[in-house]
């Protein structure tokens, strides 16, 4: 294969496309490895297929909302085979417009694995070889595993998309984001869920929300299990047992999901020979514009020790073909108040600091402006569930530094909030602007 390309990225998912993407439309010349699906996790395995399991399992929350609200409602049962197929249906789609879009930037796509053999080129077990004056790691991450007894009888949060059937009664294993998310989905369309939490439910996100968020997983039937460390699974797929440290069992699954983290893929690429430092976890360090310790080699996404998330991935890999390709000797993604939001039931997002966060850096100047309200849909119908929205400020003249919010809609309506913090927002500016009513964003606005 010819040599001699601008760039080379290892990784076709959202930080390999978007650098890839960009540093073509700039005038480079680009490889790009990747052996597996176009998209990478977020297409494939991740945002996408579990954004439209949730809308489904929104559905069938609402179905239930309408018999409180009066409709005359038969019982309704997911066709999962229908929606599995309408679900791989649209990302095939999406796979496609990529494969287009690459084409027509003229973007060589080489479906192998490839590893770094200098540090200015790379090769594939096929033979293939390539070299460029840049080269970029994007490979990613895939779900964490333990190494206890019967961890085969479970499933990844990638096998979850697999699944021909939903499960009746699942156990879920972890505390994060994706356990969380898949808790709640299965529950809204069915099964019973048990979620065993080691530690702390949702690390990193306001405390008194995700305990209000527990208690409603609790009233839609979750079973959360604290302070529970499994050291072993027994049985077989369909009737399986879990054995913790204190001898406690629970039992009597028919599937087990593992959501325990995630391991980043920067073993056997090349790394060690070529003296690119990771943590001890194995992400790629990097600086705040994506350079390795080694010139000529950068990373972006989650194989990197930065947030592992989709638009993260993406800002970097711009930013990055900005700098090496585009001229833009200074660029590089403003990480100062990224927004995130757990796709649980309901809802849970954030942006900037938490209270905690907030006083360590700026002591006693901080003030936090909390409120819990009952969303109007479900006053309706009688139901007392409660949302919860909290702004953290700094300063005599109160600029927001954290907003966290809890609640039907926060997942839309926290991005224009976001947008507003990192222009610099202050409680004056909540105070005086003119809210949309009824809605939930407006609770942010009425918390004077
Ligand atoms: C279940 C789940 C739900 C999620 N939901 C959300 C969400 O709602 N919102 C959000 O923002 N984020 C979400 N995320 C996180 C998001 O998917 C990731 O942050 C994002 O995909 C990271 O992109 P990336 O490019 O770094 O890596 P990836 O998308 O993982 O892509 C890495 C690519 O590299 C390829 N590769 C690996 N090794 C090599 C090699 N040696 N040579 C060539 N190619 C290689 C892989 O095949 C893969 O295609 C979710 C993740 C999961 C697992
Ligand atoms: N909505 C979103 O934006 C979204 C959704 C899914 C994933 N993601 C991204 O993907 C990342 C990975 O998600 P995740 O949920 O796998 O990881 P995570 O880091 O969010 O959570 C991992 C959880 O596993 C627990 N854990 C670790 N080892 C354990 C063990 N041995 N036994 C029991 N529990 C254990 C941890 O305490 C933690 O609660 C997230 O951090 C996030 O950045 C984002």
């Amino acid at each position: 294969m010819s040599d001699g390309f601008d760039l080379i990225v290892l990784g076709s998912g959202s930080g390999g496309l978007s650098v890839a993407q960009r540093a073509a439309r700039l005038g480079a010349s680009v490889a790009l490895f990747d052996p597996d699906a176009l998209g990478g996790t977020c297409v494939n395995r991740g945002c996408v297929p579990k954004k439209a399991m949730w809308f489904a399992a929104q559905m069938a929350d609402m179905h239930r909302l309408a018999a409180d609200y009066g409709f005359e409602t038969t019982p309704m049962r997911l066709d999962w085979a229908r929606f599995r197929q309408l679900r791989d249906q649209y990302i095939a789609g999406i796979r496609r417009r990529y494969d287009a879009r690459l084409d027509a930037a003229g973007i060589r796509v080489i479906r192998e694995t490839a590893r770094l053999v200098s540090t200015d080129a790379v090769a594939t077990q096929a033979g293939t070889r390539a070299s460029a004056r840049h080269v970029v790691i994007a490979t990613g991450a895939r779900p964490r595993r333990l190494d206890i007894p019967g961890f085969e009888l479970g499933m990844l949060s990638d096998d979850i998309f697999a699944l021909e059937s939903p499960p009746k009664r699942i156990a879920v294993v972890g505390a994060g984001y994706i356990a969380v998310e898949f808790a709640g989905v299965l529950r809204a369309l069915g099964c019973e869920v048990d979620l065993l939490v080691r530690e702390n439910l949702l690390t990193g996100f306001d405390g008194e929300l995700v305990e209000a968020l527990s208690l409603q997983m609790q009233a839609h039937g979750i079973r959360v299990l604290r302070n529970v460390r499994v050291t072993a699974a027994r049985g077989r797929p369909g009737d399986i047992t879990l054995e913790t440290d204190s001898g406690a069992g629970y039992g009597n699954y028919d599937a087990l999901l593992w959501a325990i983290g995630r391991t980043p893929n920067s073993g056997d690429i090349g790394l060690e020979s070529l003296g690119i430092a990771c943590d001890e976890h194995g992400h790629i360090l990097v600086d705040a514009y994506q350079n390795t310790s080694v010139p000529g080699v950068y990373a972006v996404g989650d194989v990197t020790d930065r947030k592992a998330l989709t638009p993260v991935a993406v800002a970097a890999g711009r930013a990055l073909a900005d700098r090496l390709i585009g001229g833009l000797a200074d660029a590089r993604f403003d990480d100062s108040a990224i927004p995130s939001v757990v796709f649980s039931e309901p809802p849970l997002g954030m942006v900037g600091l938490t209270e905690q966060q907030a006083h360590a850096r700026y002591g006693d100047t901080v003030s936090v402006h909390s409120s819990r309200y009952t969303p109007l849909q479900w006053m309706v119908a009688g139901r007392s569930e409660q949302s919860v929205v909290k702004l953290v400020c700094v300063g005599e003249e109160r600029r927001v530094v954290g907003i966290h919010v809890l609640g039907p809609g926060s997942d839309e309506l926290l991005q224009g909030f976001a947008v507003a913090m990192q222009k610099g927002l202050y409680w004056h500016d909540l105070k005086t602007a003119i809210a949309i009513h009824p809605t939930a964003a407006e609770e942010l606005l009425l918390l004077h």
